[in-house]
């Protein structure tokens, strides 16, 4: 994007450098839709609410669209992105026409580049924010008339600039008188009278832009040249080319190359470049190069551009010299700008626009190209910031090949990010912003100030038309004016007192003398007036001089004022980051005090629980102990009555043992004869006793699994709380444990 002046680029010279300044507009929501993602919070910032839902003049909150990814991955939280200026849905396009483009016309007249491009989601607005329609124009129409309107009293004739076909241009050598060439129609181009329109637009009407720029240097002569191209499906095609005369129309048109120029810039090779000497007829050729363009009908959007479109104004300029009649002809005075206007192709979902066939492969193209764009500004972001020199991949696509002087150039760039409030958009329009992002890191080297009339008098154009219009004629002209009368009439004498001839010559020699005085007298009034013009050419070049040394100054001053300008620019700039960034984390701290809070009270409440859970566990503890307690106790108490028990039998034992030994002595001390009877008795006490000791054995062994002290022990298990039934192998095995291991016995199985 580099300024031809002299045909040269001062590319390595690098200047300060201005970031691409990033605008955004929100369009309005389609009528019958009502679910919004966007939301323009100041002038600066817009944040995208995935759930939010828009009616009337409230928002509500919602559930995300079905579908979208936010809702899938659940990480769908709000989020702020920031630009330059944020146009609401209310914005109109003088609005965003005065505060995007208008500085760059301007820079545009003063020979700077300038690049606009739109970029979005498809039936984000973007062809509108660019081309706009006939009742309500957009930045490109505007920007037509704004260059018109401010150098169109100043153009040059026809085709004194005259493309080379390598991206500059010749000057015509033919000497034109300006003030008449400027009336003359050009030859090649139908300039824009009535007549000439009705070939290229016979119906357009619109409105026009009065806005004009007052400070364009009216000592140039100036030529306008448009060009439009597409790039479609990764080919460029010149929308303004002629079909040739071919019987086939129908074919297509033959895609163009890209060429670098000596200074390095990229251009389309033989691409057809018009004169325009009025902005209807740019806009003429502007639509009538539209009429050409890939559109087609996609879910989402009617008239879907399926290219990038790229209109190219250039403007060559050259001074006029110092009568101020016609212009120098020299290409080192020559300056070419160039303000390129670019409505790039929606980027898009194929799935949501329901492609198939040749619109899956143009989404296809266009999403590709896209993303190489999105890939050089990150590298190119990347290199600028820390100085590295990783590869631009330009040539990945012919988008990216095209901007690549316009990134690497010098000039301004900006970039307008439209946005579609959807709801159902927000997936891509989270995308679209991240670009937006990289974009306005990247930094466009800043276009120097030219100075194609250096040396020259400034006002050479007003004393010209001053001349020509209090009509002077030239000195032969005065002569002729001021001659000393007619011939000498006949003055041949019949006699010496004829004094009819003598009074005729007397008359007439008075007259002669009267003639010869006034020429005398005439004489030497211009004499007086040349001396006087000599002094005052001389008091000309002496101001001359003084008003070269004093301008000098004034650059040097101005240099001086505008390299501070620039300083104090890119502080306020680094200032505005500063404190968006921190406003962001103001943002993320008070996010984060939160969040701590939140979590914090969690805490609390998570200790209160804990602390009641102790508490119910000591509780239980203490449950469980005194259940034990109860347990041993009756235990204790039931061993006691066991051993009080078993004693007893031991003693009954002992009793019978003692009374069969006592019946054995009985018979053994007693007669024979009662030792029969005494016999019988005691085998009958005997079988009397065994079968006493046989019932206690039974009734003892029974009584081994006391039904009672089970009871007892599923009823202190129960109490403990945790298992209901016990079996009664275990209860069996407790019973078998010696007394003193019962209490850990019973604590380990609870
Ligand atoms: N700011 C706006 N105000 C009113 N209408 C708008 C606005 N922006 C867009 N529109 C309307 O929305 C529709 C789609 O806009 P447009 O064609 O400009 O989208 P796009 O981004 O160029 O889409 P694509 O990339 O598919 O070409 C058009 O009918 C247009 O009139």
């Amino acid at each position: 994007m580099s300024l031809r002046a002299n045909g040269k680029t001062p590319k390595k010279a690098r200047n300060e450098q201005d970031p691409i300044e990033v605008y955004c507009r929100i369009r309005p929501l389609p009528k019958d839709r009502t679910q919004s993602c966007a939301q323009a919070v100041s002038q600066t910032e817009v944040r995208l609410i995935p759930t939010q839902y828009h009616c009337g003049n409230k928002y509500f909150y919602d559930i995300l669209p079905q579908g979208c990814n936010a809702a899938k991955m659940n990480h769908a939280t709000e989020t702020s992105h920031f630009f330059e200026h944020v146009f609401d849905r209310g914005a109109n396009q003088p609005d965003v026409f005065n505060r995007i483009a208008l500085p760059l016309v301007e820079n545009f007249i003063h020979g700077k580049n300038g690049l606009i491009f739109a970029y979005g989601i498809t039936c984000s607005g973007k062809t509108f924010t660019m081309n706009g329609t006939s009742s309500d124009i957009g930045i490109l129409p505007r920007c037509l008339d704004v260059i018109f309107n401010s150098i169109g009293s100043f153009m040059a004739p026809q085709s004194t600039f005259i493309p080379d076909k390598v991206n500059s241009f010749e000057i015509c050598n033919i000497k034109q008188d300006r003030k008449s060439a400027n009336e003359k129609k050009p030859s090649s181009i139908r300039v824009n009278t009535l007549k000439n329109q009705a070939d290229f637009g016979r119906d357009i009407k619109r409105i026009y832009d009065d806005t004009k720029i007052t400070n364009a240097d009216e000592d140039n002569v100036y030529s306008v040249f448009v060009s439009l191209v597409e790039i479609y499906n990764n080919y460029v095609y010149d929308l303004l080319e002629e079909p040739s005369n071919d019987i086939n129309k129908s074919k297509l048109p033959n895609s163009k190359i890209l060429r670098e120029d000596l200074n390095h810039n990229m251009f389309v090779s033989n691409c057809t470049e018009v004169e325009v000497r009025s902005a209807d007829e740019a806009y003429a050729l502007l639509l009538k190069g539209q009429q050409r363009r890939r559109v087609a009908y996609t879910r989402l959007n009617h008239e879907s551009s399926r290219s990038h479109s790229i209109f190219n104004i250039r403007l060559v300029q050259a001074p006029l010299d110092v009568t101020g009649l016609d212009l120098i002809r020299d290409k080192n005075r020559m300056a070419v700008s160039q303000l390129s206007l670019v409505d790039l192709a929606g980027s898009e979902r194929t799935i949501r626009t329901n492609s198939d066939g040749d619109r899956l492969r143009e989404a296809g193209n266009i999403n590709s190209s896209l993303m190489v764009l999105r890939k050089c500004m990150e590298i190119l972001r990347d290199n600028q910031a820390k100085g590295s020199y990783t590869m631009v991949p330009y040539r990945d696509s012919k988008l990216t090949h095209l901007f690549k002087s316009f990134f690497e150039g010098e000039g301004k760039a900006r970039l307008i990010v439209c946005l579609n409030p959807l709801a159902d958009d927000y997936d891509e329009s989270i995308h679209v912003m991240k670009f937006a992002e990289v974009t306005k890191e990247v930094v466009v080297t800043r276009a120097k100030e030219i100075d194609i009339a250096e040396g020259l008098m400034p006002g050479r154009r007003k004393v010209a038309d001053a001349v020509a219009e209090r009509g002077f004629t030239d000195e032969s002209g005065d002569e002729i004016a001021l001659t000393l009368g007619p011939p000498f009439p006949n003055y041949l004498l019949s006699s010496a007192d004829d004094e009819k001839i003598l009074s005729i010559l007397m008359k007439f020699l008075k007259d002669r003398f009267t003639n010869r005085q006034l020429l005398n007298n005439e004489r030497k009034r211009k004499r007086n007036v040349k001396l006087r013009q000599q002094l005052f050419r001389n008091e000309l070049i002496r101001v001359e001089g003084e008003y070269n040394a004093m301008s000098k100054n004034l650059n040097e001053f101005k240099a001086e004022v505008s390299n501070k300008d620039r300083e104090v620019q890119s502080l306020e700039r680094k200032l505005k980051n500063a404190s968006e960034k921190i406003e962001l984390l103001q943002k993320n701290i008070e996010g984060f005090e939160t969040s701590n809070r939140e979590l914090e009270l969690q805490l609390i409440e998570h200790r209160r629980m804990v602390e009641d859970e102790k508490q119910e566990r000591t509780k239980l503890k203490e449950a469980i102990r005194g259940a034990v307690f109860q347990e041993r106790d009756k235990w204790e108490r039931e061993c006691d009555k066991r051993v009080k028990a078993s004693q007893l039998q031991m003693k009954s034992k002992l009793w019978e043992t003692d009374e069969k030994l006592r019946l054995l002595k009985e018979i053994v001390e007693s007669t024979p004869t009662k030792r029969k009877s005494v016999g019988v008795n005691v085998l009958s006490s005997i079988d009397k006793l065994e079968e006493k000791e046989r019932k206690r054995k039974s009734s003892e062994s029974s009584a081994d699994v006391d039904e009672n002290s089970i009871s007892i022990t599923r009823k202190s298990v129960r109490l403990a709380g945790r298992t209901p039934v016990m079996k009664s192998n275990v209860y069996h095995k407790m019973l078998s444990r010696p007394r003193h291991e019962l209490k850990f016995y019973e604590c380990s199985v609870i």
